[in-house]
């Protein structure tokens, strides 16, 4: 099963002589369980891409389907509820709410899709578990660690069961000893196969991928399976 793909995905912003071609005419197939790195030099278009691969932006051309759908024209109803149940976000500044414990912030999304109060604290006791930061579920996010502040954030991205996790420089604000656990996290996710994409400047990220990709100037540069390897 294909999670991802994009034929021709492009997209442009400004006109005339200030036009960026920020991605220019992707053509990408992440099958489901596939762990994909995307690296590259700043403004090649990497956040750009996982904007537009996680519906939080629109292609200017092209076509795009994601966990089965096709999503390039769909209406903003349909991608919200499309984010919701499909797809999990993390970002590199975390997007916490800071007046929510991190069991609180984990459980929040499942709460608002409808799930009953005490399914969704024992999925968000269960993540933090996973995340392993089981003891930390009553502590705000000022009182937790930067690393410990992305793991919540990854656990809530999991909170869905999303078909596929994007990340965009998940370690890009925390320091080298934060980033291994991160890192860590990362890999037991690839190996419990969940399809994962992660924009990242990291090289130690991109190593534990099943497949590298590096932009330049808004398409794909160089495209490595590192299938076989692990
Ligand atoms: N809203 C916008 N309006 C105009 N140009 C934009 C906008 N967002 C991004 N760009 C341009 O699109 C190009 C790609 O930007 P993008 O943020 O995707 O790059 P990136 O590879 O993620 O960079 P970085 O590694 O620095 O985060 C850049 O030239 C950027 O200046």
């Amino acid at each position: 099963m294909i999670a991802l793909r994009a034929r021709g995905l492009t997209k442009r912003y400004g006109w005339n002589d200030s036009l960026v071609r920020a991605v220019d005419e992707v053509d990408l197939d992440v099958p489901a369980g596939q762990s994909l790195a995307i690296m590259g030099p700043s403004g090649c278009g990497k956040s750009t891409l996982l904007h537009l691969l996680g519906g939080l932006l629109r292609p200017t051309e092209g076509e795009l389907w994601v966990a089965g759908r096709r999503i390039d024209r769909m209406s903003e109803r349909a991608l919200a509820r499309l984010r919701r149940d499909h797809i999990g976000l993390v970002f590199q500044s975390f997007h916490l709410m800071d007046e929510l414990t991190a069991v609180e912030n984990v459980e929040m999304a499942a709460l608002l899709a409808g799930t009953s109060p005490r399914a969704a604290r024992r999925r968000a006791v269960h993540l933090l578990d996973r995340v392993g930061l089981a003891d930390r579920g009553n502590h705000l996010p000022s009182e937790l660690s930067g690393g410990q502040r992305q793991r919540v954030a990854i656990a809530r991205a999991l909170s869905n069961s999303p078909q596929v996790v994007l990340a965009d420089e998940p370690t890009g604000n925390l320091d080298s000893t934060a980033s291994l656990d991160v890192l860590r996290l990362f890999d037991e996710l690839r190996a419990s196969g969940q399809t994962l994409v992660v924009v990242t400047h990291d090289a130690r990220i991109a190593a534990v991928a099943d497949r590298v990709i590096s932009m330049r100037d808004g398409a794909f540069a160089d495209d490595s399976m590192l299938a076989g390897t692990r």
